[in-house]
């Protein structure tokens, strides 16, 4: 029979056309998101370069996985977006069988002619090896490790049928293979993975005092040799280095490695890792190999080592996620798949059980359940050191599901940990605007942030500074830049991020970049008006994708051109604000929206009253934030931060900024008292009071150093919208 097999390799768009005509499909529309890569357990990724056409929207995106230097890329967003039920409804139109999973749909491969048992590998181990995404219709054939689109997939069995062929060599569809520096790139850190693993030694093969020590080093005093060598775990003397490998489960080939160092800094121990391939490309679930393939019981942590202690002490299968709580990539979901059951033990702290419930919406929330961080229920490898009962922790695991209806019992253990926590309750600190902590307290996920300012007064620099600040921490940032473009956009963040101007030190530019390259930042590559239905489409992709917990929208003005005119620009305003509020809400995700003053009067300060259309508008906002230019401070030109509305505690204030033109970056000045003034105090007159504080004078008096004692305080929440907290997770497994 005549396959595609038989093809010489061409550039797949040629392939299709010539297989389908022109007619057949029609073209697909660009790529909307500018992603970093989601690569799986062992193969490559292949996109084309930032700012460069994409050529896989003229043709078969179907590739392997890989490594590449420039890790910044372009996924499709789908333009229509799928429902399992469409793929359902065309898997049987096409007569091909199919499970239903609970994160992914699996039908049999179509990818390779031989499906000999012994070749086959991957969690289902049988000849369902292809896995489709229910969420985004994204699939991956765990035998051939060939992946792509919904639509990659369609136009597959499309071609298939229209040949009467009965599979396709994927080879044959690598339309756009690695440049050479990037395969080069790859093998280079392949080849110091193996390096660096193969110069390791196991821990039983040390002296038994270094054995001792560097076990003491890592608070893995309890963990077994045997335990260590199991999962492959050594020693890099060079640099003390606890190594991690990431083994192909096909062949148990080495793919990467994790180094984990420890120093101490006072009174605790700091911990470090690095991964070969870098963190975007490192999609190891550490402990795979040793999963069976009849196993239908998983005990997901957050750090290797936990997944040491689970597995020493319960004999349970363990995997540990590559990026800990910051992330769970779906790429990693097909080896999920197999399992009937999923416990999630993530961390000993909130930021662990938040990120347990959003996972588990990915994994399928019936399967999952979720042991809850607590001072008796710290992670699995401090539980290890303290001897607790590490089985009877993970039998009180809750489930996950999500009841409509709750009793404060089953709230209570919440409200004491938000209680017991208050600094994490109160969010990600900025490290660079102390201030900002002292009036917000920290940046939460679910809230919305509306920024504006005076035109031209530097809102875009402050605010990319402002995100930067939290990416840096491992805030993950999807950036929507209208009025911009990206590569603007990146510049500003680069010198921001060197703190330097980075045109003459160009020797230096590689070193920065490749460090800022490492940060979970992801680019919408919209330009211009955009509706802000694609708009929301995109970032729920983002939030599945890549667990974005940060979205920033410069700005909204670019999203009202194409909305019906006829309607009060003010209502459509309220509606663009309350759908971002919504999504913010919904799914766990700080939205930063700037938005462009309604009015600017020379003489005047803005206030909360300058950007809004209606009342209802200002109630969707958690924190109104004003950059400043005039009148605030004595100095014309300098900026001002001011916090107009703050809902989490109500403490509303103003700082000085000093902006340095060489690295684009804001700071507080360093002479001056008084840099912070805040609005505490009486419950204002009216809520106008507090949103427009120049205009009740209290500013300006507060501005004024020996008279600034005891400002009257405001009342919580004085913007009349209940507490946020209380609503945030609504619509989602909020517990
Ligand atoms: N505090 C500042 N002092 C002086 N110049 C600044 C300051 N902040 C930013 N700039 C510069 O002003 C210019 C405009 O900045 P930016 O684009 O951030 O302003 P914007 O408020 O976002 O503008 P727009 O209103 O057009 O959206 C840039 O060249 C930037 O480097």
């Amino acid at each position: 029979m005549w396959t595609f097999g038989c093809f010489p390799k061409v550039p797949s768009y040629l392939l299709r056309r010539a297989v389908l005509g022109s007619r057949a499909l029609p073209p697909r529309r660009r790529s909307s998101l500018l992603v970093r890569p989601s690569p799986s357990c062992s193969h490559p990724v292949r996109a084309a370069p930032l700012g460069l056409p994409q050529p896989c929207s003229v043709g078969f995106r179907l590739h392997c996985r890989t490594l590449r230097k420039n890790a910044k890329f372009t996924v499709d967003v789908p333009e229509t977006p799928v429902t399992t039920a469409d793929i359902k409804q065309y898997l049987r139109s096409k007569e091909i069988p199919f499970r239903d999973g609970y994160s992914c749909l699996q039908a049999p491969t179509f990818f390779r002619e031989d499906r000999s048992p012994g070749l086959v590998v991957g969690p289902e181990r049988d000849s369902f090896a292809l896995f489709i995404d229910k969420t985004t219709g994204r699939f991956l054939c765990v035998e051939t490790l060939v992946e792509g689109s919904w639509e990659d997939l369609q136009d597959c069995l499309e071609v298939m049928q229209k040949e009467g062929c009965n599979f396709i060599r994927p080879d044959v569809l690598l339309g756009y293979p690695e440049s050479q520096e990037q395969r080069e790139e790859r093998e280079s850190q392949l080849l110091e993975a193996q390096r660096i693993y193969s110069s390791s030694l196991a821990l039983s093969e040390l002296p038994e005092e270094d054995a001792q020590l560097a076990k003491t080093m890592f608070g893995i005093s309890r963990i077994s040799n045997a335990t260590l060598n199991r999962f492959g775990v050594r020693f890099f003397k060079p640099t003390k280095s606890l190594v991690f490998p990431w083994f192909r489960t096909r062949d148990v080939s080495l793919q990467g490695i994790k180094l984990l160092s420890a120093r101490t800094d006072e009174d605790s121990v700091i911990y470090t890792d690095v991964t070969i391939p870098r963190p975007a490309a490192y999609q190891n679930l550490f402990g795979l190999p040793l999963i069976g393939h009849k196993d239908a019981e998983v005990v997901l942590t957050g750090r290797e080592v936990d997944t040491l202690a689970v597995s020493q002490v319960t004999g349970l299968p363990s995997l540990a996620l590559p990026r800990g709580v910051a992330s769970l990539p779906p790429a990693l979901l097909p080896y999920l798949e197999q399992f009937r059951r999923v416990t999630l033990w993530l961390g000993g702290d909130l930021r662990a059980w938040e990120a347990s419930k959003i996972f588990s919406r990915k994994l399928g929330l019936r399967r999952c359940s979720l042991v809850r961080p607590g001072e008796h229920q710290p992670c699995p490898n401090e539980a290890l050191a303290r001897g607790k009962n590490l089985a009877r922790i993970l039998k009180a695991a809750i489930p996950a599901a999500h009841k409509s209806i709750v009793s404060f019992r089953q709230l209570r253990e919440d409200v004491y940990g938000e209680l017991a926590n208050t600094e994490q309750v109160a969010g990600v600190k900025w490290t660079r605007f102390p201030e900002l902590n002292k009036l917000l307290k920290g940046h939460r996920k679910g809230e919305l942030t509306v920024f504006t300012g005076p035109t031209g007064s530097g809102k875009t620099t402050f605010i990319s500074e402002f995100a930067l600040d939290l990416c840096m921490q491992g805030v993950n940032t999807l950036w929507g830049s209208f009025e911009i473009n990206n590569v603007r956009l990146a510049k500003i963040m680069l010198k921001q991020f060197s703190m330097q101007r980075l045109e003459e030190s160009l020797q230096e530019y590689d070193i920065w970049a490749d460090k800022f390259e490492d940060l979970p930042l992801y680019f919408m590559t919209f330009h211009g008006q955009q509706n802000i239905k694609t708009v929301l489409e995109t970032m729920h992709h983002a939030v599945y994708l890549y667990d974005i917990s940060h979205v920033v929208i410069d700005n909204l003005q670019f999203m009202m051109g194409q909305e019906n005119i006829s309607i009060d620009k003010f209502a459509i305003q309220d509606h663009i604000i309350g759908a971002f509020r919504t999504f913010a809400t919904n799914n766990s995700c700080h939205v930063t929206l700037i938005i462009h003053p309604r009015k600017e009067e020379d003489d005047k300060d803005l206030q909360t009253a300058s950007i809004f259309g209606s009342a209802k508008a200002s109630q969707e906002a958690d924190n109104v934030l004003i950059l400043q230019e005039k009148k605030l401070v004595t100095s014309p030109g300098r900026r001002s931060l001011q916090v107009a509305k703050n809902r989490f505690d109500g403490d509303v204030g103003i700082f000085p900024l000093e902006f340095n033109k060489a690295s684009l970056t804001f700071s507080t000045p360093l002479r001056g008292k008084n840099k912070l003034r805040k609005l505490k105090g009486d419950k204002p007159d009216s809520a106008e009071d507090v949103l427009s504080p120049v205009k009740s004078g209290k500013v300006e008096k507060a501005e004024k150093p020996a008279k600034a004692s005891k400002p009257p305080r405001s009342e919580k929440g004085s913007t009349g919208g209940k507490n946020r907290e209380n609503t945030k997770g609504e619509g989602g497994s909020e517990r």
